[in-house]
Parts: structure tokens; C-alpha cells; sequence
């Protein structure tokens, strides 16, 4: 039992001692793999004249299986070099009443070593292991897949391991995470997320470790590690479920590349291969078989945030709103009710009874009502066939194919799409002006049409589905989500942060689409000081919210005569953060127009623009829009042209909240003229 810090020490040599053998081992049987496979694919060659095709499909199927084997050993070998650098992060000495102790090392991943055949490290998703994230001294239990194991908890005890290195280790008579905790807070950011399991909190775990929720949906505050936990929740649910569930099985409807670019390295550095993205639009291109061209999410609040136009917010606000899918609910059932004109069909000399018709239609009611036409059309060929005892002419044929849809009013969904409006009252509400693409707005009720009315493919191949930004979604959008992802689902976001206040969708908005789902709320807040966090309260105030105890400058108002001087001092600022320790300065405006022009006159290398045509995040000085920035952060964040003409719309204060809650260190906003209202004190 490894008591004192040199004990452990010792104890950590030995298991990279341990670690460095195992590596060795898999060395040897990469070898032997590559060797095996040469010589095979050697005698292929040289024997395939008298090799007969069941032969060569047993040779391929072999080459095949021996190169899955060593990619296996391979990615093991990636893991314990890993494990090598920092082998574990976490130890408990657990008690059973019936079992001699023994301690329980926690690390990114498992290592068994096969010649003891002991696991000398768990894996953090492990059964075991959520011990360590749910429990202090004392009475512990955990639950495996064949019960629930009691114990008690004698020793819980923390590591930094660097490089191989113990940097320090801490013991659990104290709440000893939370300094583990702030450390991790403190240090200055990378360019991409990271992963936290060897922090995790008791209310993160309880998130990720949710093994059946069919829905779930966070709702967290700016910083509350929603993203890092969704990832984390796939991590685990691979791990738990991976006779089941591949990476590729995985599906993360991200808002875009940028941000599926920052989150991207979080699942390779827990074990775990590259998950598939998706946006949202890729998906609704994917879904209309592009028909139809349209208008993006970001040209949608570029358009918002460019010019007041109420129209256009009333057409958003309506269209965002629960009473919309409701509408389109009802008008499905009232032209199903309503459209279907039937009358008797005449071919030839047989008359078919509309009754017969009526009937047919209404049995087909779980077929989508555009494709029920064709089915009722052959029941009346069988009809009339039976009644003239012969086959029918091609001329017959057509009449009834022809006589059944035309008894319905519409034929297309755009048709019966722009009628919706008619049947609502309300046809201002839709702007359909060809060749202007499609408003975004209508994208998903189109969609939600088109689903209803005929019927689209459905993701089947997707066992889990992670929607980042739920708040960016509207109830018709969910609609869809839910009919053609029948998988579980992890939805995440946080309604202050929404980019359009117009369409914006609150958990309980969301939850009224999905009433299956859990529900779980965050309101502790860990990326920005505890200064930063009461900053950003004054544009949005939330009362929930418990910002980690970790202070930092006050962030800052600078306000200049002109917009050259604002500039000016913006280059300055920048050098600044360039002599600091810091890594990445996020420089974040109000539309991309701004950036620009930031862009313009700050031009030194290392100086990044980040567009929506980007598709990656690189470190240092990033100038961007909001919107681009939602879900990145930085040590240090600057908000040029602070102003209240700049900053006087509901969008304008989203967009604002959204700019100072990406800052983890440092924040100062600049200005000319008036402060926004948004800051008043
Ligand atoms: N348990 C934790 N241990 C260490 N760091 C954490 C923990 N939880 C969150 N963080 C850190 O807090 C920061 C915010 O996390 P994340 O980006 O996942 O939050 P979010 O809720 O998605 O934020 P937002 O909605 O504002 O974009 C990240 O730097 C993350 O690493």
C-alpha cells in the first residue's frame, strides 16, 4: 500500500516501468503482424495462378483481419504511450465487507498488465471509477451492470502527472477537487477544448454517466462545461455501450466548422476516433435533396442585425414559436379532411363508389398523404379488374392513376406550403419571392411538410445524436429532428446565449417536443472569473448563476473620441496581450463587417480573421463575429465599438452577452461616444 509521497513515487516508476515493457510487447506483435502480412500477401502473389475465387476471397478476408488486428495494436500502442506521459489522475481505496483493499488508480485509460493479469489502471469511464467523482471519505457505493457494490471509501487521493512526472498529489480530507479545479481554471487556454475527466464534477458526471435517458437536455449557463460534458457523455456511452455504438455510429450537429474544428481533439484524447459532424444546414440541404436553395442561420441574424425590419421579425418570431408546429399540426389534419374530394370514378363501364374510395384513403392513414394516392389507385384497379373479370387496358390504368390524385386539391408541398398560410389567415407571412432563396425561417416547416406529406429517409445509421446550441432551434426544427433521428439524443445550450432572441428555444420549450427527455440544469459557471461572470450579469442577468470562486482583473470600459483613436488603442491592447503569458486573444464584434474592418487596420502576423467560410481554429489573435465565437473562449477578450449606437437592438445584446462570456481571464471593451445601455451599472 503506497502511503507517503516517495512510496508513490516509487509506485509511479514502477508502473512506467510496466507501461515501457508493455509498449515493447506491442512492438514485437506489430512486427510479427507486418511480417505475417507480408508473407502472406507474398504467397498470394506468387500462387494465384492456382488459387480459385473461394480461395482468394479467404486470403483477402485474412489480409484483412490481420491488418484490423495490428491497426488494434497500433491505436493500444498510442494509448500507453499516453498512459506514459500521465499514467493516472486519481487513486481510491475502496473497502468492501467481504474484500481485502485494494487501491483503485484512475486514468484516461485502462492498462491490464497481462503478466500479473491485473488491471493496474482503471479506465475513468469504468464502473469503479465513479466512485472517485461522486463520493469523499466514507460510504461509498457504485453500480455495475450486475448490481450495486457497497463500501467504504478509506483514502481518495489526486495527482498531476506531467511528462512522466509527479508534479504534485493531494489528499481527500478536504473538498480536494476544488483546488485541482482551480488550478486547471487558472491556466491560460489552448486552442482547442479540452478534456476534464480528471475534474469532473459530482453534477457533470451525473449528466455523463446517464445511461437511459432517451432525450437528455442541458440547459447550463455560459461556461458550465456543457460542451466538454457532451463529449465526455459520448466518451462514456462508447465506452459503456461499445459492442453496440462505434464513433462513426455518433453524430454532433455542430453550429459550425470552426467550432467542430476547437471541439475536435476532446474524443481522440479520451481514446475515442473522430466523431462525424453535421450542421444544421448541411443536414436541411441533405433532407430537401436540394429542391430548394436557401437562406443560412448566419444570414438570417446578419440580416437582423443589419436592419430593423418588423416584418421580418414577425415572420421569425412566428415561425419560432410552439404555436407554429401546432398550426402546421392542425393543417395537416384539416386538408386531410378537407382536400380529398371524392367523387365516383368512371372506367369504362365500371363505376367506382366514392364510399370505396374514401375508405381505401383512410386505411392508408399511417402513409404519408401524398404517397397514399398511388396506393389507393391500385386498389381500384383490383376493383374495376374484378368487376370486368380481365386485365385492364393501358388506357384504364391511366384513368384511375390519373382520376384518384387529381381528386386532391394539391400536388406539391410548396403549394400546399404557401396555402397553409391562406387556410391561417395569414399570407403575409410568407415571402416567397423566386428567384430569392427561401427565408431560413421556412427551411425546417418546408422540410417538416415534405416529411408529413411524403415522407423522407430517416438516419437510421445514427445510434446517438448530440445537437450543441439547442437554444438556436426552433420547436419545427426539433419536429424534424425527432422524426428522422430515431436514436437517443443529447441536447444541449443555454437560452441566454442565443444569437437570434426571435427564435430562440428554452429547455421547456424543447422538452414540450420531446416530454421523454430528462431535463438537467447548470448554473455553476467555470470558465471566467468571478469578475468577468458579474460583467457580462449586467447585460443578462441570471440569479441562478454561481461563478466559480476565481478572481482576475475587472474587465474594463475604454471610451475614445473617435473610432481611429478606439483602433489605435485596440493595436496597443494587442501587443500587450502579445508580451503577456496568455495564449489566445479573441478580438469579437458585432457583424462580420466590423471584424473586417478591425482586420483592416490591426494587419501583423499572427493575427487571425475568422469568417463563416473558416474552418478551423488557430491560436493567438482572433478577430470574429459573436456569433462565429459562440461556444469558443479566450484568456483574453476584447469588444471593439462597445458603443450604444452600436449596441441598442435585443439581437445587439445577445450578441454582446455572448462576446463577454467567451473571456476566461481578461476582459476590456472599447468604444466612442456613448456607452451601450446594456452596461448601465
Ligand atoms: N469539471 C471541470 N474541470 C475543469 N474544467 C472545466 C470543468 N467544467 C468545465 N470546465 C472548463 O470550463 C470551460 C467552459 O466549458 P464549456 O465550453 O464546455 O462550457 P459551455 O457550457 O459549453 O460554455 P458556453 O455555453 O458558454 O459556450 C472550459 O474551459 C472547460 O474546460
Amino acid at each position: 500500500m503506497n502511503v507517503t509521497e516517495s512510496e508513490e513515487k516509487e509506485y509511479l516508476e514502477e508502473i512506467k516501468e510496466k507501461l515501457t515493457l508493455a509498449i515493447r510487447r506491442v512492438d514485437e506483435a506489430v512486427k510479427q503482424f507486418s511480417d505475417e502480412l507480408r508473407q502472406k500477401k507474398q504467397y498470394i502473389h506468387e500462387h494465384q495462378s492456382g488459387m480459385d475465387e473461394a480461395d482468394m476471397v479467404a486470403a483477402g478476408q485474412s489480409i484483412n483481419r490481420m491488418a484490423f488486428t495490428g491497426e488494434g495494436a497500433v491505436a493500444r500502442k498510442r494509448r500507453l504511450l499516453k498512459l506514459g506521459q500521465s499514467p493516472y489522475f486519481g487513486r481510491i481505496d475502496f473497502v468492501t465487507p467481504n474484500q481485502v483493499k485494494t487501491p483503485v488508480y484512475i486514468g484516461v485509460y485502462s492498462f491490464f498488465e497481462e503478466q500479473q493479469r491485473q488491471n493496474l489502471i482503471y479506465d475513468w469511464r469504468a464502473p469503479i471509477s465513479s466512485l472517485f467523482y461522486d463520493f469523499e471519505l466514507g460510504e461509498a457505493s457504485y453500480s455495475t451492470p450486475s448490481g450495486t457494490v457497497q463500501g467504504t471509501i478509506e483514502l481518495k487521493r489526486q495527482y498531476k502527472i506531467r511528462d512522466g512526472r509527479m508534479e504534485f498529489m493531494l489528499d481527500s480530507d478536504v473538498n480536494i477537487h476544488d483546488d485541482v479545479l482551480q488550478q486547471e481554471l487558472a491556466k491560460s487556454s489552448d486552442d482547442k477544448m479540452k478534456n476534464i475527466v480528471a475534474t469532473i464534477q459530482r453534477d457533470q458526471n451525473a449528466v455523463i454517466r446517464n445511461e437511459t435517458a432517451p432525450v437528455m437536455i442541458i440547459q447550463g449557463v455560459a461556461g458550465s462545461g456543457k460542451t466538454s460534458i457532451a463529449l465526455h457523455r459520448i466518451a462514456f456511452l462508447l465506452y459503456r455501450f461499445r459492442e453496440t455504438i462505434r464513433a462513426k455510429d455518433v453524430l454532433i450537429l455542430s453550429p459550425n466548422k470552426v467550432f467542430a474544428d476547437y471541439i475536435s481533439n476532446v474524443l481522440p484524447e479520451l481514446g475515442e476516433e473522430h466523431i462525424p459532424e453535421m450542421g444544421m444546414e448541411e443536414l436541411a440541404a441533405d433532407l430537401l435533396g436540394n429542391r430548394y436553395a436557401f437562406q443560412t442561420f448566419f444570414e438570417q441574424v446578419s440580416a437582423l442585425l443589419e436592419r430593423h425590419d418588423p416584418a421580418f421579425i414577425e415572420r421569425i418570431q412566428f415561425k419560432s414559436s410552439f404555436e407554429f408546429l401546432s398550426k402546421l399540426n392542425q393543417y395537416l389534419v384539416y386538408i386531410e379532411n378537407n382536400y380529398f374530394t371524392v367523387t365516383e370514378l368512371r372506367v369504362g363501364s365500371t363505376v367506382v363508389p366514392s364510399a370505396l374510395i374514401q375508405a381505401k384513403f383512410k386505411t392508408y392513414h399511417r402513409v404519408p398523404m401524398l404517397k397514399r394516392f398511388a396506393l389507393v389507385a391500385d386498389d381500384v384497379r383490383a376493383y374495376v379488374r374484378d368487376a370486368v373479370r380481365r386485365k385492364l387496358s393501358g388506357r384504364e390504368k391511366a384513368t384511375i392513376g390519373e382520376g384518384i390524385p387529381r381528386m386532391f386539391r394539391f400536388h406539391q408541398v410548396l403549394d400546399l406550403y404557401r396555402d397553409f398560410y391562406r387556410w391561417l389567415g395569414r399570407p403575409e407571412l410568407l415571402k416567397l419571392a423566386h428567384p430569392q432563396p427561401l427565408e431560413y425561417a421556412d427551411v425546417f416547416a418546408l422540410i417538416y411538410l415534405h416529411l408529413r406529406l411524403e415522407g423522407l429517409p430517416s438516419y437510421d445509421q445514427v445510434k446517438h445524436l448530440l445537437v450543441d446550441e439547442m437554444q438556436d432551434y426552433t420547436p419545427v426544427q426539433y419536429a424534424v429532428l425527432s422524426r428522422v433521428f430515431h436514436c437517443r439524443k443529447t441536447i444541449l445550450g443555454d437560452v441566454s446565449q442565443t444569437v437570434n432572441p426571435y427564435s430562440a428555444s428554452s429547455a421547456e420549450t424543447i422538452e414540450r417536443v420531446f416530454p421523454q427527455a430528462d431535463v438537467v440544469k447548470l448554473y455553476r459557471s467555470y470558465r471566467s472569473t468571478v469578475e468577468i461572470t458579474a460583467f457580462a450579469q449586467r447585460i443578462t442577468p441570471n440569479p441562478h448563476i454561481i461563478p466559480l470562486e476565481r478572481h482576475g482583473p475587472e474587465p474594463t470600459t475604454a471610451r475614445f473620441e473617435r473610432p481611429t483613436e478606439e483602433l489605435t488603442a485596440i493595436k496597443q491592447l494587442v501587443t500587450a496581450f502579445q508580451a503577456s503569458g496568455n495564449h489566445s486573444l479573441g478580438v469579437i464584434c458585432k457583424t462580420l463587417r466590423q471584424a473586417e474592418e478591425v482586420f483592416e487596420a490591426l494587419q501583423a502576423p499572427g493575427i487571425h480573421l475568422l469568417t463563416e467560410e473558416s474552418s478551423s481554429f488557430k491560436e493567438g489573435v482572433i478577430i470574429t463575429t459573436a456569433h462565429l465565437a459562440k461556444g469558443l473562449e479566450f484568456d483574453e477578450v476584447i469588444v471593439p465599438f462597445a458603443s450604444a449606437r452600436n449596441y441598442k437592438t435585443e439581437v445587439d445584446k445577445s450578441m454582446l452577452y455572448v462576446a463577454c462570456t467567451r473571456a476566461m481571464h481578461q476582459l476590456t471593451l472599447t468604444y466612442s461616444g456613448e456607452l451601450t445601455p446594456f452596461l448601465a451599472p
